[in-house]
């Protein structure tokens, strides 16, 4: 569009000088704010309460500022009582109401103490944007409360009046609660999820529901989302290992509850094919729950019966798909099925387990009807799911491959590279493409994946590779040897050895490092890659901190299956305007204990960098469309001082 068009365009927005004005100098203001906080969380595997904990205490940093503002105000004690509130404001006051009563005094002062700090981590916003956050109902008391001076003594009673107000008409409960959730939207204006929401903990379903209420968030999909995202849309070996997974943790309520999916099909043709396994390999891994006997006897049976319809079902893909150059995965077809022997690469290897009453040995990758049966149930239960298509949904609109933001590279797994640290060059859909090219292609995989109901439907077989595919960006491992770990057991354990790709230890070089954010558009020597995917194992003093600070892994084991590795229970990442820390976490026991916790959290963390100066709106990718906004209000502005267009006034 030629300038001029665009200018007379804006000119509808902006008809004359002092409109012009008004927001050129509004736009200017906002450049000159202090950039806002954004926070980095990865790998969550369906850790609701930590998660939710990690939201509410905005990772710590609410702690720290209750901490500064009120430091010789308040004593510990009453400053972890100040915190729990606004973490968990109806429990908090369900509690005191028990053990002391909520007198006057004590709604005053709670209500006193909370503005103060709303009022403190608000102070780096416009009013606009304060505004916006605000509840319908108390939008404008609220408003005035956040910017009322406490030295403002022509106010002071005004503001008395309306806290004394807010409690005599039984208000200050609900005016608690909202405050305490400002208080948790202001802390963190920006939240990143760098993959893994889904698989092993409990309720992923329920992250889903914070994610999709959450008031800022991106996502960079991790494989165990692809792995859903793909399932959700009823490819039948990603819904097989979706529940396989779902049982062999324990979480088969999660499946049954969380989504209402009926697992009854399954469970029967578990019980009448696989009616000897007690409990044996497809024992459930169960992390902190306990099941009890008849519970651990039909979820073994199920994982058993889940598991062979997997493998028959990647089979068939691995065949069809020869592009994936998968062949070594075909295992059923290299089985003496009378001896129990597996026959692999030369070698010999005696199975675990020799029970295998649905596979016809003259064509083992077949289903059995009735496990044809199940999986087209599963499949139409998957599709027509209303809540899992809703959070598939969102996944697939709000997340992405990698994300530039902010100067940073965010991806989950890898950028996959050759033995020489070079851009692997893979062969996708009959092009090779690599780098940057390699995840626009995927990213474009999946897009289309979404969409084309009733277009090439294998085109979904892409989302399986990216599950387990060697080039995948996503698991970035030669191979999943899950196959192997169920049926065989040799003392030898490369046999299980899944080799990462070359990423994982070039990344630990800077040059590397500073060559992908290159490749991406990202700023060399200031950007910084942000990943997930591999627990950092801190305790066998792994660092985070890789590539001479230009590469972070924050995972840190938020997944209760990978504190064991390493030895914390997460990181969060936090990126001010004044700096970038890298907080870890203690693992979260439970909301009660939190609740009755006396003092404040040991939350340690690392400074990653330092910013001389305050970091601006300006600095940011926002502050570049904005700084572009107010070049074309200059040109407009100078448009009508030139009269090249006419103002226009009411
Ligand atoms: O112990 P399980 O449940 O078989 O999971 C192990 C599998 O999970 C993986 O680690 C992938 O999951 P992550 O992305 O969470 O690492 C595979 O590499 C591995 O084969
Ligand atoms: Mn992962």
């Amino acid at each position: 569009m030629d300038e001029l068009k665009y200018l007379k365009l804006l000119s509808k927005q902006f008809p004359n000088i002092p409109a012009v004005s008004t927001e050129i100098i509004n736009l200017k203001a906002i450049l000159n704010l202090p950039k806002s906080t954004e926070h980095f969380l990865t790998d969550l595997h369906g850790e609701y309460e930590a998660f939710q904990y990690m939201l509410k205490t905005a990772s710590g940093v609410i702690e720290y500022k209750i901490n500064n503002i009120f430091d010789k105000e308040l004593d510990d004690i009453e400053k972890r009582d100040l915190a729990t509130l606004i973490f968990y404001p109806e429990e908090k006051m369900e509690k005191i109401k028990k053990e002391e009563g909520l007198s006057e005094e004590w709604y005053k002062d709670s209500l006193n103490k909370i503005i103060k700090l709303c009022k403190e981590v608000s102070s780096i916003y416009t009013r606009s944007k304060v505004r916006k956050a605000l509840p319908e109902e108390f939008a404008y008391i609220i408003e005035e409360l956040l910017h009322l001076r406490e030295d403002d003594e022509n106010k002071k009673d005004y503001h008395q009046q309306i806290t004394s107000t807010i409690i005599e008409i039984g208000q200050a409960q609900n005016f608690i609660i909202s405050l305490s959730e400002l208080i948790q939207t202001f802390a963190v204006d920006k939240l990143h999820i760098i993959g893994d929401i889904y698989d092993r903990g409990p309720n992923p379903h329920k992250i889903m529901d914070v994610l999709k209420n959450h008031h800022n968030v991106d996502i960079q999909w991790g494989n165990h989302d692809i792995l859903w995202m793909g399932a959700g849309l009823g490819h039948k070996p990603l819904i097989a290992t979706a529940i396989r997974i779902a049982v062999r943790y324990g979480n088969l309520e999660m499946i049954e509850e969380g989504y209402g999916i009926n697992m009854r099909p399954l469970a029967r043709l578990a019980m009448e094919n696989y009616k000897g396994d007690i409990c044996n390999i497809f024992c459930p891994k169960l992390l902190d729950k306990d099941l009890d006997e008849k519970e651990r006897r039909i979820s073994t049976q199920m994982q058993k019966a889940i598991a062979i319809i997997q493998f028959k079902l990647e089979g068939n893909l691995i065949k069809r798909r020869a592009e994936f150059n998968m062949n070594e995965a075909l295992y059923l077809e290299k089985i003496d099925y009378d001896k129990g022997i597996l026959y692999l690469n030369g070698n010999e290897y005696e199975l675990t387990d020799k029970n295998f009453p649905t596979i016809d040995p003259d064509d083992p990758y077949k289903l059995s009807p009735q496990e044809e049966e199940v999986i087209n149930q599963l499949s139409e239960s998957f599709k027509n799911n209303d809540k899992l298509q809703e959070d598939i949904r969102f996944l697939f609109n709000n997340g992405s491959m990698y994300k530039k933001y902010n100067g940073n590279l965010l991806f989950h797994g890898c950028v996959p590279l050759n033995e020489d640290d070079d851009f692997a060059c893979v062969d996708v859909g009959g092009h090779r493409a690599k780098g940057k090219e390699l995840l626009d292609f995927f990213q474009d995989i999946i897009r289309k994946s979404y969409s084309d109901t009733n277009g090439d439907k294998d085109q979904r077989d892409w989302l399986w590779y990216l599950w387990r595919g060697e080039y995948s960006p996503l698991f970035g491992k030669d191979r999943m040897t899950t196959f192997l770990r169920y049926f065989t057991d040799e003392d030898d354990k490369s046999l299980y050895k899944e080799n990462k790709n070359p990423y994982y230890a070039a990344r630990e070089n800077e040059f590397t490092c500073k060559k992908i954010l290159s490749e991406f558009g990202v700023d060399p020597e200031k950007g910084h890659i942000i990943n997930g995917h591999t627990p950092v194992e801190e305790k066998r003093g792994e660092s985070p901190i890789k590539g001479n600070g230009r590469l972070l892994v924050i995972d840190g084991g938020i997944s209760a299956a990978y504190q064991k590795k390493t030895g914390i229970a997460g990181y969060t990442l936090a990126y001010t305007h004044s700096e970038m820390r890298l907080i870890s976490h203690e693992p979260f026991i439970s909301k009660e204990e939190a609740l009755s916790k006396r003092s404040h959290d040991t939350v340690s963390s690392i400074r990653i960098m330092k910013f001389d100066g305050k970091q601006k709106i300006a600095d940011t990718d926002n502050g570049a469309r904005l700084q572009d906004d107010v070049k074309y209000l200059n040109k407009l502005f100078e448009a009508y001082e030139k009269g090249i267009i006419r103002e226009k006034y009411k």
